[in-house]
């Protein structure tokens, strides 16, 4: 079921054109992930869709909602994680997270709640300004929760992060999509949180230039690729082009680019004896984002 759509939009600053025709849809309690280069317009696309800019043409609709026309329905129903943390640094956490609770006019127990799902009750009363990186955008995500929104935007919530930390809070947001149906709408420049997602959208230069799901991206933009690294190559190379079958050198090794694993068992099978070490492997999330910018 949609839940957002946004429909030909375009938004420009003055003369500069940031979206153009963007039409986009987030099916309820699913991931979407924006994807594009720094300036691409995926932090435009988000301030439209948080309603805290207008498109200057095009509609956009949450939840049946018009975002021009309904914008405090909708605003009741969404939580955002900006790029920048919004958080005092002089108040604690918890006082953070009680002010913001008191503008939404939230119950007692919403604090409470959004600091366990977060796991940071053990920082309630450290000074936002004390915090680490990671500390802080749990914060963050924990001010976002506090109305129990229906759909979250995150906008490059964990750029800086370390591995283990980026892992651990995207466990506790795909949680929480997972019980909670919660809609997510996500930027990021890490390609591999953008691999969790349910669907992709590639950005470039205020257009979207590619989608799809991971996988489907995967298989429509990428190759499968042999590699065979040691064993009699020349032998290889000598048959397969004889035989009129791509094989080509590359840095001393074979490529073998794959189009079935039918092609795979068999080349296997004709060369059991003439291969002692190789890899198959297959296109990335990197390999389609890349091409695209190479295409570009
Ligand atoms: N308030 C503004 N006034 C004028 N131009 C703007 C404004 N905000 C963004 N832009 C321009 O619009 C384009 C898209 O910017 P946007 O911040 O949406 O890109 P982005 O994909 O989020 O980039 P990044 O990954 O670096 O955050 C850029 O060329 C930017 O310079």
């Amino acid at each position: 079921m949609t839940y957002v759509a946004v429909k030909n939009v375009s938004k420009f600053y003055g003369t500069h054109c940031a979206l153009k025709a963007v039409s986009l849809t987030v099916n309820k309690g699913t991931m979407v992930a924006i994807l594009g280069a720094n300036g691409a317009g995926k932090s435009t696309l988000i301030s439209l869709l948080c309603t805290l800019t207008t498109p200057t043409s095009g509609q956009i609709s949450l939840a049946g909602d018009d975002l021009t026309t309904a914008t405090t329905r909708v605003r009741a129903k969404i939580g955002v994680v900006f790029q920048q943390s919004v958080l005092d640094e002089r108040l604690s956490v918890y006082e953070n997270l009680q002010i913001r609770n008191r503008l939404y006019q939230g119950d007692e127990v919403a604090v409470e709640r959004s600091m366990t799902a977060l796991n940071i009750g053990g920082i309630a009363n450290r000074c936002v300004g004390a915090l680490s990186g990671g500390q802080r955008r749990r914060a963050d995500i924990a001010r976002a929760l506090l109305p129990q929104p229906e759909v979250l935007f995150l906008d490059e919530p964990t750029t800086g992060l370390d591995a283990q930390t980026r892992r651990q809070l995207w466990s506790i947001i795909k949680a929480k999509q997972r019980c909670e149906q919660l809609t997510i709408v996500l930027t990021t420049h890490y390609l591999e949180e953008a691999e969790q997602a349910n669907y992709i959208y590639i950005i470039d230069q205020g257009q979207i230039v590619r989608e799809g799901t991971p996988s489907g991206l995967k298989q429509h933009y990428t190759q499968t690729r042999m590699l065979i690294y040691k064993g009699n190559l020349q032998r290889i190379i000598t048959i397969e082009r004889a035989a009129g079958r791509p094989c080509e050198w590359e840095n001393q090794h074979l490529l073998i680019v794959l189009t079935s694993v039918a092609q795979c068992v068999a080349l296997l099978q004709r060369y059991q004896t003439d291969i002692s070490r190789f890899e198959v492997k297959e296109g990335s999330l990197e390999d389609v984002y890349l091409r695209r910018l190479d295409d570009g």
